[in-house]
């Protein structure tokens, strides 16, 4: 575990906590009635860097994702209190632009999710909600999101070609694409390799290792040696709390609180 830790936790461990993102302030979240599945969380997301989201099953890690972008609003009943500050804004405000939100964060879900369209079309459907470009600017800016997002060479050729017929694996990063296109600030990732082989896993780790330049990550996985492997920093939560939060490096190999040692080494979970 430490030699894999080199890499990604040190400067994580060393750097003052860089300037939010995201600050998340007593958020409560309820599927229905007062159950809370988020019971007052607390939590700040640095800027241009990688944060994971880990806990046993159930313990609200997709949940809090889902607030991130709103996207519980097209469930009707769901709701959040608290705040998540995006650029010193509450984005919980009903009269936050859900467009707005939406090509600010960006979201990859777990299993692929690619349209019935052509692998072109997956691209540039995102970006023609928001912008109007002209041929030869769209055609340059899918050959961009598909190179970002490691793809290009593998489909130059068969642009016209429906999505559906990648592999799985190549299906996420075409769903990575999509999400870069629109040149959102904030990428959401909810478990995105647990659907993929170890070769494409890789991949979608390199990638996000990438991407950590110009976009502020966030990943739930469920895999801890994948934490390890590609945030900066780590969240841990259990039954809808937030148990303990810091550098990578730090919660996995000295956390503060036994409930994480015990997870992280997996004493329980
Ligand atoms: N659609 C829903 N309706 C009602 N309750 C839900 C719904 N989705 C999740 N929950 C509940 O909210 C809590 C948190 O679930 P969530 O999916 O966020 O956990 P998780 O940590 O992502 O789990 P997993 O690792 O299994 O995906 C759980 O108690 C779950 O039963």
């Amino acid at each position: 575990m430490s030699m894999l830790m080199d890499s990604i936790g040190e400067a994580a461990a060393f750097e003052p906590m860089p300037s939010p993102k995201i600050t998340i302030k007593d958020l409560r979240f309820y599927y229905k009635g007062d159950v809370a599945a988020l019971k007052g969380i607390d939590l700040e997301l640095a800027e241009k860097r990688v944060t994971a989201f880990i806990g046993p099953s159930g313990c609200g890690k997709s949940t809090l994702l889902r607030v991130l972008n709103r996207i519980y609003d097209l469930y009707p009943g769901q709701r959040a209190t608290g705040e998540v500050i995006l650029d010193g804004r509450n984005i919980l405000e009903p009269t936050y632009d859900l467009t707005e939100l939406r090509s600010k964060v960006g979201m990859v879900f777990q299993k692929p999710t690619p349209f019935p369209l052509s692998i072109y079309e997956n691209i540039a459907f995102g970006i023609r909600l928001y912008e109007r470009l002209p041929k030869s600017e769209m055609d340059e800016r899918v050959e961009w999101a598909l190179r970002k997002a490691a793809l290009w060479d593998e489909v130059k050729d068969k642009l016209k070609q429906s999505g559906m017929g990648l592999s799985g694996g190549q299906q996420q990063r075409l769903c990575i694409a999509r999400g870069v296109a629109v040149k959102p600030e904030v990428l959401l990732l909810d478990e995105p390799a647990s659907a993929l082989d170890p070769i494409s896993t890789a991949k979608i780790e390199q990638l996000i290792d990438e991407l950590r330049a110009d976009y502020t990550i966030v990943i739930v996985t469920h895999n801890m040696q994948q934490a390890v492997r590609v945030a900066d920093y780590t969240a841990f939560m259990y039954l809808g709390n937030l148990v303990e939060f810091g550098p990578t490096q730090k919660l996995f190999q000295n956390p503060d609180q036994q409930q994480t040692r015990d997870y992280v080494t997996g004493r329980f979970g």
